[in-house]
């Protein structure tokens, strides 16, 4: 039973304010180095400012984990840390009888997500959320997870099921690798970015052995292929190829040393990820043999010269555009890499075909230099994504298990943090979305973790009050109106709409919602969103054009007709293709656009997760120079507003986020003694003995019991002192909570 504290005001006690507060400061901070607190939930009180200086101390004590309650906050050391990770600390992990009892780490995750595997507790499956902003760690924690599974989910009775849990595991891990070599650039921020989302499934049998694996992507950013930011990179796989084949690969994929591509730049930027002997040792490992793999490095090498074809401006818009001099060498390549007529190539690339009218009748329309450019580039994407799809399942069918031999999963998600750049569009608002979705998911958790505290502690209380992100999430993709609903509807009826009309009508449809935010700065046509992590401008132009990801089915039909092998499977001739410029008229389902691919995607995800027992893991890159023993709070500062960690320290606040144990809160008796020295613990001693009649407190409580009494009497008193003078709507709240084990308070004891 709780016993709840009201206040008395004291005349005393309000000129000793000051006194107190400075006392009490000092004994929420604790004797405890601030680098020792492996907890941030154990800074007193819990505010922004104490959780910078706790992680900042530990960062530079050389200590990067810190749990944060049910989260694991894991910073970037950006050096090498070779002890953190040896498989002898991966097994002290997993052989420890409470692990998290030792220090921080994503051990400890991965071994109580296995443990609630093993307990059968409904929900057995589980998920380990890994998030942060780009370079912040998630591949490198995602990786390291796989491994620890790989060591403590693998030890089988007999030699035979050793070796097969061997191989199985060897090819888990080497599908990193290659998802790296396909899906991964370099960027400003990153050397090694995922440039696409994961959730890897670790299928485990009924003895919690890895029998296999499945992994899901999400949103992989093609339009990289064709088109790089200035000092970016294209996907490392192009890198491989022209700086690691042989010489007879060479000549086989038209890559003589030396060579220039538009879509390779800075080839000059030596990289660890530029290894590509790595790769191909691990698609064989996957089962992908060395002709499949010549086949793929050649379709590559035929879209790097693609790349390198260029058009000049036609004068007479009834002409095609005409081939640039350097172009014709590397259309001939290009077409004979792809096993494509050169004719049909160039054909297709700068003449459009309409159908029209009640017979069909096909028209044909040369294209503009920007048009033809558009084409070649849309036509290198489809490729490239069609590739890393079937990349994928390729990697699927080699790693998943029958689904008789597993009976539970442990899930990595491992995907992009919040984005807010200067220039936003559709890739940031999907980005966006699905963060939004993954913030309201954990802070449900963070708050069912919360009130279960208050539980097992007798208090009766709860977060009536707390917002959450729905209203946001109502914006984004409610129903009927929303933003993804006027910018998919846009594509459905196919007019002509500019940036500006796109903002207009989003303006105007959503005007009531609170989480839109106006347009005053910008003289380009935008419009805001005020995410949980901070306001975003996305800017409407190409916004549709984006949304519907159109691909002329010109370019399908060539690719149908090409004689190679691979892309004869990725370009089936049977297959029947749904392209955006097909008009979805009457009876036709409507037109798959890019944000309701994703939003299905996202759903299907946050079921799974539903289903799962949650784990967070948040990343955060102390710099964005990737230095060690560099500690930017500034930058620390936005990306725990970014994962939300910013929100449950506000959850917190909205509960009692100073928890002071009955022990430590009597050992610092004689300070609020000091302050009131004559009270009186008879108002408390029915409460207590109501509370102990219920749940005996332990011999040494007993006596901590009426000095308890005392403290707990002078808080109220001064706290109404404090309330009166502030807010007066915080009188009503009650600052104090005695707890079964803990004294819980609210932050306006420290903070008023
Ligand atoms: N625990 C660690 N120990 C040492 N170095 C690390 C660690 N975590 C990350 N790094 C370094 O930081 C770099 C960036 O990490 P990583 O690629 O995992 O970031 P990310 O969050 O996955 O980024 P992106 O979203 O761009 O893919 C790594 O290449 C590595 O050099």
């Amino acid at each position: 039973m709780l016993q709840q504290v009201n206040g008395h005001s004291s005349g005393s006690v309000a000129q000793n304010l000051p006194l107190l507060r400075e006392g009490l400061q000092e004994f929420l901070g604790g004797d405890t180095p601030l680098h020792q607190l492996d907890d941030l939930t154990k800074v007193n009180p819990v505010t922004l400012e104490t959780v910078l200086r706790c992680l900042q101390a530990r960062y530079m004590a050389d200590k990067f984990y810190t749990n944060a309650g049910c989260t694991l906050v894991a910073l970037n050391p950006f050096k090498p840390v070779p002890p953190l990770y040896t498989p002898e600390l991966m097994r002290e992990y997993h052989a420890a009888s409470q692990p998290q009892k030792l220090k921080p780490h994503i051990f400890t995750v991965g071994e109580q997500s296995y443990r609630n595997v093993k307990s059968l507790i409904e929900p057995v499956n589980q998920s380990i959320v890994v998030s942060g902003e780009s370079g912040a760690g998630k591949t490198w924690t995602s990786r390291c997870l796989m491994k620890f599974y790989a060591v403590v989910a693998a030890s089988p009775a007999s030699w035979e099921s050793h070796k097969i849990a061997e191989r199985i595991e060897q090819r888990i891990l080497n599908s990193n690798p290659v998802m790296e070599a396909f899906g991964n650039a370099c960027t400003l921020r990153n050397n090694n970015s995922s440039r696409f989302g994961k959730f890897i499934q670790l299928q485990m049998n009924s003895a919690q052995q890895m029998t296999g694996a499945a992994v899901q992507t999400y949103l992989l950013e093609k339009t990289r292929v064709a088109c790089q930011a200035t000092n970016e990179r294209n996907f490392h796989i192009f890198y491989q190829i022209c700086k690691g084949a042989s010489e007879d690969e060479r000549l086989q994929w038209h890559l003589p040393e030396g060579a220039v591509f538009s879509w390779l730049p800075n080839p000059e930027k030596t990289l660890e990820e530029d290894c590509f002997e790595v790769t191909r040792e691990a698609m064989l490992h996957l089962g992908i043999d060395t002709p499949t793999q010549s086949n793929i490095f050649k379709v590559l090498a035929g879209l790097l010269h693609l790349g390198n074809i260029w058009f000049a401006d036609s004068e007479d818009e009834t002409q095609p555009c005409q081939l640039m001099e350097d172009a014709k060498c590397s259309l001939r390549t290009s077409a004979l890499l792809l096993q494509l007529q050169e004719d049909l190539l160039l054909e297709t690339l700068r003449i459009r075909t309409i159908k029209a009218g009640k017979q069909q009748q096909v028209f044909r329309k040369p294209c503009s230099q920007a048009e033809c450019d558009t084409r070649r580039d849309c036509l290198a994407k489809l490729v490239y994504a069609r590739l890393f799809d079937w990349l994928v399942s390729v990697i699927n069918s080699s790693i998943c298990a029958d689904p008789d031999t597993w009976t539970a999963f442990i899930g990595l998600l491992d995907v992009y943090g919040f984005e807010s750049f200067p220039d936003n569009s559709l890739e940031q608002l999907c980005i966006n979305y699905a963060n939004e979705k993954l913030q309201q998911h954990f802070v449900a958790h963070y708050m069912r973790a919360q009130q279960e505290e208050y539980a097992v502690e007798g208090l009766e209380w709860s977060f009536v009050n707390y917002q959450d992100n729905q209203i946001c999430l109502d914006l984004i993709e409610g129903s009927p109106i929303s933003i993804c609903s006027l910018i998919n509807e846009e594509c459905r009826l196919n007019r002509p709409s500019s940036a500006a009309q796109l903002q207009t009508r989003i303006e105007s449809a959503l005007a009531g919602s609170p989480c839109l935010g106006h347009n005053k700065l910008s003289r380009e046509p935008s419009f805001i969103v005020m995410h949980f992590a901070g306001p975003v401008r996305y800017y409407t132009a190409g916004l549709v054009e984006k949304n519907k990801d159109p691909v002329p089915p010109e370019l399908t039909g060539l690719l149908q007709q090409s004689h190679d092998p691979l892309l004869t499977v990725l370009f089936p001739t049977n297959s029947k293709e749904k392209t955006q410029e097909e008009p979805s008229g009457q009876g036709r389902a409507p037109a798959l656009t890019v944000v309701s691919k994703f939003k299905a995607s996202l759903e299907q995800l946050l079921q799974v997760l539903h289903s799962t027992t949650p784990h967070y893991i948040r990343c955060i890159k102390p710099n964005s120079q990737g230095q060690a023993q560099t500690f930017l709070r500034e930058e620390v500062l936005s990306q725990l507003e970014a994962c939300g960690l910013v929100e449950t320290i506000h959850i917190s606040a909205a509960g009692f986020p100073i928890r002071i144990s009955h022990q430590n809160f009597v050992e610092r008796y004689g300070l609020l003694r000091r302050l009131h020295p004559h009270a009186s613990s008879s108002l408390y001693c029915q409460s207590v003995t109501k509370r102990t009649s219920e749940c005996p407190p332990p011999a040494e409580e007993a006596t901590l019991q009426p000095l308890l009494q005392d403290i707990l009497h002078t808080l109220p008193a001064l706290m109404q002192t404090v309330t009166t003078h502030n807010d007066p709507a915080e009188a009503t709240t009650v600052p104090v909570h005695c707890g079964r084990t803990k004294v819980f308070m609210t932050d306006s004891v420290v903070s008023s």
